[in-house]
């Protein structure tokens, strides 16, 4: 434990996929300033991914959880109730989209996958923090993930873009209406990371090139740079800071245009 920020604390983490999960980052973090973990993970197939890193960590609650099935989310909750009654902090790091319209115009987004992917990847959030809330006290705080694409357009981003701009407006009414249980609600804006939600779109490699040339920093962020700032957000170091979205992204959306001499790609 190299600090002691998270002793005595428990906390919920939703969306480990694998060890290059931003949930892993967050994990890592949170355990090395001395919480307790749970973990949601989807399905079987990723379960065996899931539990030697939740052990690792010296987590053994991993719990089965599709937040497109209400019933599967109320189990999710009761069964953190049964093992722990309380947690006192709460990590969304879910989004998901049909990868055939993350390519080519947003106008051509269908109405199903707009509305599956706004109930993936906005609503629930929402529908995670009103089963939360009634596990949290005074001193808790919740977070969750969102993107640049919420607020400028990036390319091929489409209906997350929109998913995500929902996402982080949620935020805010969701911070009104937990701040005075003294529940903390922020959003991390994180920079292009290689994940698997970041593998088989098709020019990410040129969007990571991108951002690594153009932000202030001159380099992409990793899961532990968001990590340390989820730390700050969950922790007590956050005690003042609620319905804000935090930019992790080396910078890069403080940028307008830049110099003419900045390196060309
Ligand atoms: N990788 C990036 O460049 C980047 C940047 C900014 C924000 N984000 C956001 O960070 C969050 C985590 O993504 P990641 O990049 O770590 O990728 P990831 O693939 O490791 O994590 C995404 C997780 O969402 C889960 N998920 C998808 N649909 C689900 C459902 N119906 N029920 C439960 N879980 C479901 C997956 O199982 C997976 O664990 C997402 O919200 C993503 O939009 C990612
Ligand atoms: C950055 C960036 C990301 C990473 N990011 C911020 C994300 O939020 C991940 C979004 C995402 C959601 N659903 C799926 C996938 C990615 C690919 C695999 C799949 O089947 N579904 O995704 C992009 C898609 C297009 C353009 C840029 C990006």
């Amino acid at each position: 434990m190299s600090n002691t920020l998270m002793a005595g604390k428990r906390g919920l983490i939703m969306g480990l996929a694998n060890d290059k999960s931003i949930a892993w980052g967050i994990a890592q973090a949170c355990a090395d300033a001395g919480a307790e973990l749970a973990f949601t993970y989807m399905g079987d197939a990723f379960k065996k991914r899931v539990e030697p890193l939740a052990k690792s960590l010296g987590s053994d609650v991993m719990i089965d959880c599709n937040v497109s099935d209400p019933a599967s989310i109320d189990a999710a909750f009761a069964e953190v109730e049964r093992v722990w009654g309380k947690i006192d902090f709460l990590v969304h790091a879910i989004g998901f989209s049909d990868k055939n319209e993350l390519r080519g115009r947003y106008i051509d987004t269908s109405r199903e996958n707009f509305l599956n992917t706004m109930d993936v990847s906005c609503y629930s959030f929402t529908a995670v923090a009103k089963r939360a809330e009634k596990l949290m006290g005074d001193g808790s705080a919740m977070l969750t993930l969102t993107y640049y694409g919420a607020e400028q357009v990036m390319p091929h981003y489409n209906v997350m873009g929109i998913a995500k701009a929902a996402l982080e407006a949620s935020v805010k009414y969701l911070a009104e209406d937990l701040g005075k249980d003294g529940i903390r609600v922020n959003a991390i804006s994180a920079g292009p990371i290689k994940t698997l939600a970041a593998s088989g779109i098709g020019d990410f490699r040129y969007i990571l090139k991108w951002n690594e040339l153009n932000s202030p920093l001159r380099r992409n962020v990793t899961i532990d740079d968001v990590g340390k700032a989820a730390l700050f957000l969950l922790s007590d170091l956050g005690s003042g800071t609620t319905g804000e979205n935090l930019h992790v992204d080396a910078g890069y959306h403080v940028v307008g245009m830049k110099a003419v001499d900045a390196p060309d790609i």
